[in-house]
């Protein structure tokens, strides 16, 4: 096994950046990049579980403001982040990177019904598992997924891949005046309602003292988090 600073990660990659430019569907270019940052990763030893979110199909939240029954339009959103996880799976296979899909909501038999246990199993045995439908429960997100499952399947720490290089004291997009933290505690970013994961997610990482590294999607960021686990910023108590 390569000296890598983390054994078992659990990355969460937002929906929207998979559909790349167009800003809707899957982009298959983006999915082959991020396929093979992925097996680069597993290549070198690091157990990889995966939260894909659905943002580039539906958002339960976009959809009630369009008239939807919220419960109903997460619904369709959990369904988003299965297709993205079915997509993320065949790209992987092209990679010839073993890679198991779960859904939080049964679908035998286009994927696994989530197991706890046989996931343990499949990771320690090098194969990816993707976590997919969020964690079953509408008002919920995928980043609420993300942190359970991490817990739920012992990674050593969230990798949240996402537009931006990082926490900052505001959002970077609207603020450009806003600085970049290398890191911080849990309870400084719910106490000062930074967005960048939603409270819900971070309060679990708290309880169960989840490390969080927030980074950039780029090409080579992914190995450069594992092995060095020095990018970005570090969310800790
Ligand atoms: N304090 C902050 N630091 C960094 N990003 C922030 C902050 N506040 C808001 N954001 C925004 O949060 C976005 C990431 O959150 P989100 O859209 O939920 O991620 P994703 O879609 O990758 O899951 C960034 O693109 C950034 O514009
Ligand atoms: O546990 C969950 C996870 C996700 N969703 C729904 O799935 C959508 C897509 O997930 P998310 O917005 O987290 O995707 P991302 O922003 O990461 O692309 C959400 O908007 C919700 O409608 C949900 O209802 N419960």
């Amino acid at each position: 096994m390569a000296s890598t600073k983390f054994n078992r990660i659990l990355l969460k990659l937002s929906g929207e950046a998979l559909a790349g430019e167009k800003g809707h569907g899957i982009d298959s270019e983006i999915l082959t990049t991020m396929a093979s940052e992925i097996a680069s990763v597993v290549k070198s030893g690091v157990q990889v579980a995966l939260v894909i979110g659905g943002g580039n199909l539906v958002r339960g939240i976009s959809a009630s403001a369009g008239g939807m029954n919220r419960a109903q339009g997460d619904a369709m959103g959990m369904l988003g982040t299965v297709m993205n996880g079915l997509a993320m799976q065949d790209a992987l296979d092209k990679q010839g990177i073993p890679c198991v899909v779960m859904s939080a909501i049964r679908m035998e038999p286009i994927c696994e019904f989530f197991n706890r246990r046989r996931a343990l199993s499949l990771l320690s045995s090098g194969t990816v598992v993707i976590f997919s439908a969020g964690t079953g429960n509408p008002y919920f997100t995928t980043d609420s997924a993300a942190a359970l499952r991490a817990i739920e399947s012992e990674c050593d720490v969230i990798m949240k891949a996402t537009k931006v290089d990082g926490i900052y004291t505001d959002d970077p997009v609207k603020n450009p005046a806003a600085t970049r933290f290398d890191d911080i505690t849990y309870t400084e970013v719910i106490n000062r309602g930074l967005k960048v994961m939603d409270t819900a997610a971070v309060a679990l990482c708290l309880e169960q003292k989840m490390p969080i590294l927030v980074f950039k999607m780029e090409k080579g960021n992914l190995t450069k988090a594992t092995v060095e686990g020095n990018l970005g910023t570090l969310v800790h108590c």
